[in-house]
Order: C-alpha cells, then structure tokens, then sequence
C-alpha cells in the first residue's frame, strides 16, 4: 500500500489544517494511507521512508526487502531479540514497540489498524496462547484477559462462509449450532469437512474420520457417497468407507462383504440397512477399541459421555427458577444519570463487590478514561486558544484598542513556557502583550496533536490503557500546564467533560502504575461498568427485613425468601422511538428510570445532533420508553439521583435555565433556607416528571419517584427495598382488583419516597 508523509513543518502547523490536508489526501488517492512522516507514531515510517506492513521499504519505485526479524515500528532487531507478531498483518514488534502499535488489545494481539479485520488462518492455532514476551511486559491479568479477548472477540471467530459442511457452505445459525453443540469438533479451522449425522463421524473432505461429534445436528448439506474418497464397496450410512475402516469393521467382527450398506449409531449399535434387526456394536470388545485407538479411528465413549454431562448440566436449575420468583429490573437512564453507579453500589451491597478480574476491568476503563478527559481538554484548550486570538485581534485594531483592556497586563502572564509556533507572530512578546493563557508549548503540543489525532480516528480505546504507563508523565505533566488548568477553569463549557475530571487526572501517575488497583471510592466514580455494549447483569435476592417494608411484614411469608432480582442496566446509546430490540426485556417487572438533577443547566449532544438541554434530552428518553409496547403495563419507578450535587448547584443556577422549569416559582424564596428551596425544587421536577408519565399513558398508572444520592450506599439500599415493596405492591394490586376496588390505597404516599414534603405548585 502506498502512503503519503505529511513534513514536520507541516505536522507542527495548525492541526485543523492537518487534518483537511489528510481528509483531502484520503479524497484524491483513494486506498492511499497516510502516515505522519516526523514522529513515528503511525509506525509506518522510517527516517521519512514509507514502510508497509509486508515489510517493503517504499523508496520511491524501488522496494527494498526488511529483514523479516526486524521491528516494523523502530526497524532495529537482532535474531536473538523476542517479536511479537500481528494475527493480521504479520507485522512484528519489539518489546519497546509492542505497546505502543498494539494498544489495548481489544481483540487480541493486532496492531491498532489491523482491529476488527479476520485474523490470518496460519494463526488461529495461536489464539489465546501468550507468548514469553507478553508475560514479561503485562501483569497475568492482564495477559488473562487479552488472550480471552483475543479467543472470544467477534472479528477473531470462523465465519460460517469458510466452513463447508457436506459440499454445502454453512449459515450463521448451522455454525453456531455446531460450535455450541454438547460435543463440538475440535481445533476447527476453515475448510471442507463431511459430517455424518446418523453416526455423529466427522472428517475433513477425502479423508477417514477424525472424531465423533454430536450427532443429529442440522448442519451442512447430504453426505455424499464419495465423502471420504472410499473404493471399498461398502457403506455405512450412505458413505463408501475407507480402506482402514473396513480392515477395523473385520477386526470387530462386522460381516461387510462387498456392496453391504451397514445403518450405525452414535453409540456404534449397527445393522444392516433397511432391515430392522440390531447386529451388535461395533466398539463392544475392548481390543477394537485399542486397535481403533491405534489406527487414530475415533471411538465414541468420550462423545458419549460429554452428552450425559450436558443432560446433567441441564438438570441442575436453580431451585428459585423452579419456583419462578425472579423478578427482572430494566434500569436505565441518559449518560451520566448514573446507573452505573446505581448497579455497582448493588453489587457492593448484595454480590461482595469486584472480584479480580473484574477489578481489573475497572482498571482499564478508568485508565484510559484519563485519555478521554485529556483529549477533551485538549480540544476545549485549541478552541479557547482560538478564541483568545481572535480576540487578541480585535483588541489589537486600532479602532478597537480603547475599549478593550488586553494590553499590556503581564502581571500573570506565565513567562516560564517558551512560545510555541502557534502562539502568535514573532515580537508579540517585545511589543509587550500577554500571553495567550491557552498556549502551550511546542513539544506538549506535538504530544497533544498526537493524542487529538487518535481521539479523531476514533483510536482512542485501541491505544490505550495498554500504553498508559508510557504516557503517563506526559499526561501528568500537561495537566499540571497552566493552559489546561485554565481551560478546566472553564469545564461548565466543556459540555462533555464529567465532573470527575479531575478526580482522576490529579492521580494520573498512581492509577497508571502497573499495580494500581481502584478502591471502593474509584469505582463509584468512574464512569461505566463494562466496557463495549453497555448491558451488564447482576442477580441478588433482599434482605425482607427492611425499614421500608416493615408494614408489610405482618404479611411476611417464607415463599418471599425465595425472590431473586435479576438487574439489567442498560446503556442509553441507540435507544431510540420504536427501538425493536427492547422487545428483548418485554418481560421485566418493573422499568427503573434514573434522571440526574443536577443536569438541568447542562448542555448535551446526542449523536451529531446540535447541543440540547440534558434533563430535555432525559425527559424525552423517559418517553421513549414510555411509549414503547412493551411497556405499557410496567410499573416504572423514576430515580431523581445527584441530589448531593443539585442542593449545591440551585445555590448559584437557577432551575428556571431549563425551559420545562420555566414556571418554577419557589414560596417565598427570600425567607427560605437554601435547603428548603432544593427541596422545594426537587419536588416540583418530581411533580413534572408526574405530569408528564400521566399526560402520555392513559391505563391510569402512577409514576414511582425516589430521591437518590447513588453515591452513598444507604440511599441505593433504600432505593431497592423500595422497588421490591412497589413489586410487592403491584401483585397484591393486581390479584386483589377483583375483590377490593380501593383505589384510595393506590393514591396513597407510596407513589413517593423522599424525606421531603410534598410539592403543592402548578
Ligand atoms: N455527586 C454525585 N455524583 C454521582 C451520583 N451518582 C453518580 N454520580 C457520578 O456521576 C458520574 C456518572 O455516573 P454513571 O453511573 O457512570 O452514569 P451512567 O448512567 O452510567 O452513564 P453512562 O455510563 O454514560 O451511560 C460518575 O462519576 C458518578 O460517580 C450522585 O448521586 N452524586
Ligand atoms: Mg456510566
């Protein structure tokens, strides 16, 4: 593949013309990649040479072979240095190198480019296999989980169309079933096989059989006659044997004279075709089997007994789900409502928190977060930078110089950084003028554009945690740069930067340490619990004895100790109107909404669309839901969370920023206590969100609302005990409906849980 080198002068310029110049590159010569030519980064290039990933040095026309030994990103090597070797491109790494072309690993050893393309074939008996290399650079865990990302991740997997089962290419669903099967075939790898479903015998194309697999699957096409290339003139369900297989039938007793067509089980029971009388079993004597064993004929007992161990496996069902008292939760809410935190403080509270491994997930997403938290206030640092120019303009017009105050203030300038070339013309200095406060200096922004360039291409979660150790003190560092804390000075416009920025990015060099391990604290403020799709589950039962439940103890019965809450927290990307898969959770008993009330003042963008108001953007997901089928007789409970920061913020924001509070008029505000107007705030959200269920379904339901601190674990405890009462509650409703119409019980205070009064406004 040809590339294109962008020069160093260039690389160093304004990054926003980089990036048209790659965009325009990528337009013109189409299948044409580019690399940066001056820091290496792309690992395509050696002292401004282009190199592929084959190994061909591109010196114009000329191509000249790499040592195949030699490490693609820095080319030195010797024969004796250890490599690590792409699943795709082949391409090798040196130690120095590895972490820095392999990233994460998300799926395993690839370098970043090469993520999400099928692995080369020659090495899928490789896969899940660490080499010495790797278990010297990364902790077990570590290793641990890239080899079983590596074995279990979706690109590295057969696809059915290179498996041909009986001449006929399998389908998605034949693959799954044949991988899934109780007895699968082993070491698979593409090609063509033949697969006798009476008997369970399967064999590569033209060859004698190689194991027994379960039979009766519905996979592949009709076995063919002439399945194994067999010239005996016997056959055994349909199949002309092989030589060595007749030898063993004679050595097992079996008549097989020339055109005899034998009917054989999975267990070995023959007979001969068409007749209905059992003959015996071919394996039955212990000397066939050992001269089976030596021809490396497959015989079933193996086979056998993995089938009696899936029926055991089968068997063995819980006894709650016997009794059918597992209650499923959907809980989900708009980014940052903090479900996640909700369903990690469940899992302190009823699972004995993280083990290990996911301990160690936790690790990852919280490592490479940092990256995420950097790169947003890279962006919001250009930007301001930018502006501050402009500014700096306008000022410097003559026309404009009285009335603005930029000059000559250099009382806090920062004299310390040299200017970088983005910093304004040459003499800015002697002419007396401030510094820009954004600018930062040009070797943290050759690092900076380096880091904006991955969060551009979308690379961001490839590159790091993995590479987190060797860019640590460059992240230390450039937070602790005056540019960025002043830009974090600004994060109310940063409207993607959360809160905890800076919990974590103060601690940068710790948590990048190899033996960092998150604490309690840490995992409640990181954001997410799983990395990929969002959905994760937990399963637990209550503790019946709760403060909130105790007028309902009197009904208390032993069943009840058998209830298991099944917790799904679902993640709100890709939720959208008429979204079909939430079908998928059309049997859960209660739909658990978590709302942020502190975001009433916040900014947000879905996708691309343009910047809309968070709590809008959470009232119309509230709907989504709402409106959706499946849920239209699902009791739903509404979380109003952060209350902690929202009685900080209603000091300083008023609630009325948010266009659906425009009405909001606290009672005699001047005379309350700043507690009271929160309080008086949080009821009337509640008291909206009401409205606002009522208005769309019209079954005449309640909406359940409780007020959240997810932080503190009593506040999530309580949250769930009243979940189980509202679960408790429906089904005494609902099967007492036809006895007692009370409806004045339904009314009552249970619609609400919060230690405040209620809210009497419009
Ligand atoms: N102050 C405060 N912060 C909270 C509270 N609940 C959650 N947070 C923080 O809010 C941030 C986002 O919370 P998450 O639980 O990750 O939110 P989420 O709903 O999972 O959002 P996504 O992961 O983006 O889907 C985290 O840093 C939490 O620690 C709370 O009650 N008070
Ligand atoms: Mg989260």
């Amino acid at each position: 593949m040809s590339k294109v080198i962008i020069p160093y002068q260039l690389h160093t310029g304004h990054l926003l013309l980089q990036r048209l110049l790659a965009v325009w590159i990528d337009f013109r010569f189409s299948g044409v990649q580019m690399a940066v030519g001056s820091d290496n980064i792309g690992g395509d290039s050696r002292n401004g040479i282009p190199i592929d990933r084959t190994g061909l040095i591109n010196h114009g026309s000329v191509h000249m072979q790499r040592n195949r030994r030699d490490c693609h990103f820095c080319s030195k090597g010797n024969s004796l240095q250890e490599r690590e070797a792409c699943l795709v491109c082949k391409a090798k790494f040196c130690r120095n190198c590895i972490l820095r072309e392999m990233g994460s690993m998300p799926e395993g050893r690839k370098c970043v480019d090469c993520i999400g393309q099928p692995i080369n074939e020659a090495k899928r008996s490789r896969l899940g296999k660490p080499s010495r290399l790797l278990q010297h650079l990364l902790s077990p865990l570590e290793v641990h989980q890239i080899m079983k990302a590596e074995r279990e991740c979706l690109a590295n997997q057969l696809r059915p169309e290179q498996l041909i089962v009986n001449d006929k290419q399998l389908q998605a669903h034949e693959l799954a079933q044949l991988l899934g099967c109780s007895n699968p075939p082993s070491k698979l790898k593409p090609g063509r096989y033949w697969y006798d479903k009476q008997s369970g015998l399967w064999g590569k194309e033209g060859e004698k059989p190689d194991k027994i697999i379960t039979a009766e699957l519905n996979v592949g096409g009709r076995l063919q006659e002439k399945a194994t290339n067999g010239f005996t003139d016997v056959y055994m369900n349909g199949r002309e044997i092989t030589k060595i297989e007749l030898r063993m039938l004679k050595c097992a007793g079996v008549q097989c004279t020339p055109g005899t067509h034998l009917w054989v089980y999975p267990d070995g029971n023959y007979q001969e075709e068409g007749q209905n009388n059992e003959l015996g079993n071919i394996y039955g004597k212990a000397t066939t089997r050992f001269l089976y064993a030596l021809c490396a004929l497959p015989t079933p007992n193996s086979s056998r007994l993995g089938a009696r161990q899936a029926l055991n496996n089968l068997r063995s069902i819980p006894a709650y789900l016997e009794q059918k008292k597992l209650y499923k939760l959907l809980l989900l809410g708009h980014e940052g409502s903090g479900t996640s935190t909700i369903f990690k403080q469940a899992k302190f509270l009823y699972n004995d928190g993280f083990n290990d491994e996911e301990l160690e997930t936790m690790k990852l997403m919280i490592q490479s977060n940092i990256y995420k938290y950097i790169g947003l206030l890279l962006e919001g640092r250009e930007l301001f930078e930018d502006e501050e120019e402009a500014n700096k303009e306008v000022s410097d017009d003559p026309e404009n110089s009285e009335s603005h105050s930029y000059f000559p203030d250099t009382s806090d300038a920062e004299p310390s950084l040299p200017a970088s070339p983005g910093s304004g013309e040459p003499g800015e200095k002697a002419r007396g003028r401030k510094k820009n406060p954004y600018t930062i200096s040009a070797r943290l922004k050759h690092q900076a554009d380096w880091i904006l360039e991955i969060m551009a291409n979308g690379h961001l979660d490839a590159y790091f945690p993995a590479a987190t150790r060797e860019y640590a003190p460059f992240v230390s560092e450039m937070w602790k740069d005056s540019a960025i804390q002043a830009t974090y000075k600004r994060k109310s416009e940063l409207h993607m930067l959360p809160d905890v920025a800076d919990y974590f990015l103060e601690r940068v060099a710790d948590i990048s340490s190899n033996d960092y391990v998150p604490s309690d604290r840490d995992i409640l403020f990181a954001e997410g619990v799983t990395q990929g799709s969002g959905l994760a589950e937990l399963e637990f039962s209550l503790d019946e004895r709760s403060p909130v439940s105790e007028t309902y103890n009197e009904n208390y019965d032993q069943a009840s100790s058998l209830v298991r809450y099944h917790l799904i927290r679902l993640s709100s990307k890709g939720i959208n109107p008429g979204c079909k898969w939430l079908e998928m959770f059309e049997d859960v008993r209660a739909v658990i909404f978590c709302v942020a009330l502190d975001e009433y003042d916040r900014m947000w963008t879905d996708g691309n669309q343009e910047l809309q108001n968070k709590m809008l953007l959470s009232r119309d997901l509230f709907q989504c839901i709402l409106e959706h089928p499946c849920f239209r007789d699902t009791p739903f409970v509404l979380l109003l969370n952060k209350y902690d920061s929202f009685e900080d913020k209603i000091q300083n924001v008023p609630l009325r920023v948010c266009e659906w509070f425009a009405d909001f008029d606290p009672v005699r505000a001047s005379t309350f206590t700043a507690q009271s107007l929160a309080q008086q705030a949080y009821t009337y959200i509640a008291h909206k969100f009401k409205k606002h269920f009522e208005s769309i379904n019209n079954t005449g339901r309640k909406l359940y609302t409780f007020q959240l601190k997810a932080r503190e674990r009593s506040t999530v405890s309580a949250a769930f005990q009243y979940v189980k009462e509202i679960l408790k509650w429906e089904e005494n409703k609902a099967s007492t409906l036809w006895n007692v119409h009370d409806e004045s019980m339904y009314t009552s205070d249970m619609s609400s849980f919060s230690p405040i009064p209620q809210y009497n406004g419009k």
